[in-house]
């Protein structure tokens, strides 16, 4: 309301019939750190507070990166959390908790330097005036991811209220890891799915039971290093790791989780034990090549469940961000596509590198990966739709919001 800023806060006239409360969020991504504050506002003691907004930042790299130097990891934290000092008002930030939670990035650093990173973070939280819960810094078990990003988008989208619910598979595809989650409909799933593969999970007085499973090794960033052959090698400094799925003139480098990897294009001279799949020969490059090195790092290493095939999923992160580069989809509004759309885009641009070459040179290695992921990994039909979306009702479709619902419950603060 425009008279807003004329009150303080808590004497604002707005603020006196309702009751406005802030969340506060941390996605430590493995090529990120975001900051996501949300408001609440409860209209009346009876019903369930309302989601009214969210304020969102976000810094690169992600915390990952700053493996041997901590205390910096934790400043670029802090700087994203003075952010919500000036969002929150004083009045309320020792009611307001805020949390972090680090995904695939954590995850594949050591224990004792992960350890480090997250210690840091607790003083930073520690220092501020927020309300710091028990475990508020933490590396998140990955079928939480999964199950969170679901309930947010099925929470966004309106499903997870009334009795009719049509409630929808997610798929995340982040840089280190891949989730996919949905409810399934078919006794069949349930029979035939490993144990850990199912969960149960309660969010606004329901129990869900879900399949969902995270992938680790799976992201788009860790999966160019397994096509590459250079993935858990940190000796890798160095050493040239070359794919017929980069230009064939290139040379260069790239850093990812605190190292260094040489990387290039599948050059004629090149002898033939240096390029990593034995069905490519020297000098190739394009779809066809590319897609035997991509597919030996997922043929056969998913569990692919039987329901999904026909059923239709919402994608983000990494999926939405390959399909806007590519004019698949509108940058702001997303859209809808069929799994042989990255297929055709994959083929488009790995057969005319040189047209590509301005855009990222994994441009051809990502979309291909993204092909062979959906199909050969997950057995997605080749019209299996796919809705791509970053924001509904303008909420960013991250299992943040789903991890502060589920974090405002256990704090007995709503739902
Ligand atoms: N607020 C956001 N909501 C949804 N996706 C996001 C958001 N911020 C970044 N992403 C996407 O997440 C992907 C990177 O994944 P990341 O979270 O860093 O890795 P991981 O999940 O493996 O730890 C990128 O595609 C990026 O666009
Ligand atoms: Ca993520």
């Amino acid at each position: 309301m425009w008279f807003q800023d004329l009150f303080p806060p808590n004497t604002c006239p707005i603020n006196a019939k309702t009751n406005t409360f802030y969340g506060i969020m941390f996605d430590a991504g493995s090529t990120g750190t975001r900051i996501h504050i949300y408001t609440f506002v409860q209209k009346s003691p009876e019903i369930l507070p309302e989601l009214e907004g969210e304020i969102f930042e976000s810094v690169k790299p992600g915390l990952s990166a700053y493996a041997d130097e901590p205390e910096k990891g934790a400043e670029s934290v802090k700087r994203l959390l003075d952010m919500a000092i000036d969002a929150v008002p004083p009045h309320l930030w020792k009611k307001t908790p805020v949390v972090l939670k680090a995904t695939a990035g954590l995850r594949l650093l050591s224990e004792e330097k992960a350890q480090a990173l997250l210690s840091e973070v607790k003083e930073v939280f520690e220092a501020s005036p927020f309300l710091v819960p028990e475990d508020s810094v933490s590396i998140m078990d990955g079928s939480y991811e999964g199950i969170l990003a679901w309930i947010t988008v099925n929470f966004l989208t309106g499903q997870l209220s009334g009795q009719n619910q049509h409630t929808v598979g997610t798929l995340d595809l982040g840089g280190a890891s891949t989730q996919i989650t949905f409810l399934p409909r078919f006794e069949e799933t349930l029979k035939e799915s490993p144990r850990d593969f199912l969960t149960s999970f309660e969010m606004f007085n329901s129990t869900y039971q879900l399949y969902t499973h995270s992938y680790l090794g799976f992201g788009l960033k860790a999966a160019r290093l397994a096509t590459l052959g250079a993935l858990n090698m940190e000796a890798a400094d160095g050493q040239m790791f070359r794919s017929s799925c980069l230009p064939k003139q290139l040379e260069a480098e790239w850093h990812f989780g605190g190292v260094k990897y040489r990387y290039g294009g599948n050059k004629k001279d090149v002898p033939l034990w240096l390029i990593p799949s034995v069905f490519v020969l020297a000098g190739e490059t394009g779809f066809k090549p590319c897609y035997l090195e991509v597919l030996k790092v997922v043929k056969g290493k998913l569990h692919q469940p039987d329901e999904i095939r026909g059923s239709s999923f919402y994608a983000f992160s990494y999926y939405y961000d390959r399909a806007a580069d590519t004019n698949l989809i509108d940058y702001e509004q997303g859209g809808v596509l069929e799994v042989r759309d990255f297929e055709r885009k994959a083929k488009e641009v790995c057969d005319n590198m040189e047209r590509f070459s301005s855009a990222s040179p994994f441009l051809c290695m990502d979309l291909t990966y993204i092909t062979a992921l959906l199909k050969e990994g997950f057995g997605f039909r080749d019209n299996t739709l796919l809705k791509l979306t970053k924001k509904v009702n303008n909420i960013e479709t991250s299992w943040t919001l789903g991890a502060t619902f589920h974090l405002l419950q256990s704090l007995g603060i709503t739902y």
